[in-house]
C-alpha cells in the first residue's frame, strides 16, 4: 500500500502545530502532530473520506474549545480534568454522565453555543468527515436568557455559518430527547424538532433518544416518537446501551427506529436474545457503534469484546461513530483505526464501512448520491490507482 500526503490530514497536520500542543493535549485531542509525519497508517483512517452519524454536541468539545470555554468562565473552577476521560482511564457511565453537567455549565450562553458547534463541526471536518449529523439537547438556561429554541437557531446558525465559509462537510442536525425529563418535555421536543424541520430548510432531519439509559422507561416516550415519525422525522434511538433495557428495547423496535444508537446488549453472546436480533435484521436497522465511549464507559470490558464483531460478521449495516469526541478523547479516525487492528480489517474493508456509512444518513437521496460520487473520486487517491481503474 503506498501513500500519498493528501488535503486532509496536511490541514490536520497545520492545524495541530499551529495549537502548539503539550504533551497532555495530545492525548486529549488525537494522535501528535509528528506521529501523524512518520506513520502512513494513521494518514490512512484521517484522509478515508467518513461519516459520522452519532456525535453528542456538548460531548464532542475539544480541549482547544474547552481551553476558551474555561477561561470565559474562571469562576466556575472546572479544570480540564473534569471534562473528558484521558487515554487509559475508564469511568462508570454515571460518571459519565456527571461530566456532562460539568459541560453544561461551561456551555451556557447562545455565544457559547455558536462556538462549541461552530468548533466541533470544524474539527470533524478536518479529521476527514464528509457528512456529519450532530445531535443536541436542547437546554433552557433561565440566567443567561437561552431559550431551546435559539438552542436549537444557534447550532443551526453555526451550520450555516460552515457551510458559508466552505468548510468541506454536509452536517444536518438531531434535536436530542433526554430520556431523563419524562414524556412531557419529550413531546415538547418533537414539536420543537418538527418546527424546524418544515424551517430550516432540510437541516432538522430526525430526533435522537439518549440520557441516562437507567432512569425512566421508554414506553412512557412512545407518543412522542410515534408523533415525530407521523410527521416525517428520523429517529435514531440510543437503545440496549445497558443490560438491564431488553424489554424496553422490545417495545421501542416496534416503531421500528431507522438507526439505533450502541445496542450493545442486544445479541444473545451479549446477553440479549435472537427475538431482537430478528427484530433489527428483518427491518434492516443500522447500528451506530462506538468503541471508545463503550471501553470507557465501562460497558463493555475490551476492544476485543465489542459487539462491532457480532455484528459485522452477520453482514449487517454498522456505522462506526464518536459518541462523545471530547469527553473520550478519541475522533472518527481513530474509531476507524481502532476497528481495523482489534478485528483485523484491511484497508479495503474498511473503505467499504465506510462507504457503506453514507446509505444509512438521514439526509435525502440527493445527498447521498453525492456522497457516493465523492467517495468514487476520492477512492484513486487513497489506494493509488489510475482514475481509470475505479
Ligand atoms: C456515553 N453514552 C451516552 N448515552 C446516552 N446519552 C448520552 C451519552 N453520551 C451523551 N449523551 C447525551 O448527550 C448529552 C450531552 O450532549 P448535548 O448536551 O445533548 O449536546 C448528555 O447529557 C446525554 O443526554
Ligand atoms: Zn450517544
Amino acid at each position: 500500500m503506498s501513500w500519498k500526503w493528501g488535503p486532509v490530514s496536511l490541514l490536520y497536520h497545520l492545524v495541530l502545530r499551529e495549537n502548539k500542543l503539550k504533551t497532555s493535549e495530545k492525548q486529549l485531542t488525537g494522535p501528535c502532530p509528528f506521529t501523524l509525519i512518520m506513520d502512513g497508517d494513521v494518514c490512512f483512517y484521517r484522509e478515508l473520506p467518513k461519516v459520522e452519524l452519532h456525535a453528542h454536541l456538548n460531548g464532542s468539545v475539544s480541549f482547544v474549545t474547552m481551553e476558551k470555554l474555561i477561561k470565559r468562565k474562571p469562576h466556575l473552577n472546572i479544570e480540564h480534568s473534569m471534562t473528558a476521560i484521558g487515554k487509559g482511564q475508564r469511568r462508570t457511565l454515571d460518571e459519565c454522565f456527571e461530566v456532562f453537567k460539568i459541560i453544561h455549565k461551561l456551555v451556557d450562553t447562545e455565544e457559547d453555543v455558536l462556538m462549541v458547534a461552530t468548533d466541533v463541526i470544524k474539527e470533524f471536518s478536518a479529521d476527514g468527515v464528509k457528512y456529519l449529523e450532530l445531535r443536541s439537547t436542547p437546554r433552557e438556561e433561565k440566567a443567561t436568557g437561552l431559550t431551546k429554541k435559539s438552542y436549537v437557531e444557534t447550532v443551526i446558525k453555526a451550520i450555516q455559518r460552515c457551510k458559508n465559509e466552505g468548510v468541506d462537510i454536509d452536517v444536518r442536525f438531531l434535536v436530542a430527547i433526554d430520556r431523563r425529563n419524562g414524556s412531557e418535555v419529550a413531546m415538547e421536543t418533537v414539536e420543537l424538532a418538527e418546527e424546524f424541520m418544515l424551517s430550516s430548510g432540510g437541516l432538522v432531519v430526525g430526533i435522537d433518544l439518549s440520557g441516562d439509559p437507567t432512569v425512566g422507561h421508554g414506553r412512557h416516550l412512545l407518543p412522542a416518537l410515534e408523533r415525530a415519525k407521523n410527521c416525517g422525522l428520523k429517529l435514531s434511538l440510543h437503545l440496549s446501551e445497558v443490560p438491564s433495557q431488553l424489554e424496553e428495547s422490545d417495545l421501542l423496535l416496534n416503531l421500528p427506529p431507522d438507526r439505533i444508537g450502541h445496542g450493545t446488549f442486544l445479541h444473545p453472546e451479549m446477553g440479549g436474545s435472537q427475538h431482537l436480533v430478528d427484530k433489527v435484521t428483518k427491518n434492516n436497522i443500522p447500528l451506530e457503534l462506538c468503541l471508545t465511549s463503550n471501553v470507557k464507559g465501562q460497558t463493555i470490558p475490551c476492544y476485543s469484546k465489542h459487539h462491532f464483531r457480532h455484528w459485522y460478521q452477520m453482514g449487517h449495516p454498522v456505522v462506526l461513530c464518536t459518541d462523545d469526541k471530547g469527553v473520550f478523547c478519541t475522533d472518527l479516525s481513530q474509531e476507524y483505526q481502532l476497528a481495523a487492528s482489534t478485528f483485523d480489517l484491511s484497508h479495503e474493508a474498511v473503505w467499504k464501512l465506510s462507504q457503506q456509512a453514507v446509505d444509512c444518513i438521514f439526509a435525502e437521496e440527493a445527498v447521498k448520491d453525492q456522497l457516493k460520487q465523492k467517495w468514487n473520486e476520492l477512492r484513486p487517491q487513497m489506494f493509488n490507482l489510475p482514475t481509470q481503474q475505479v
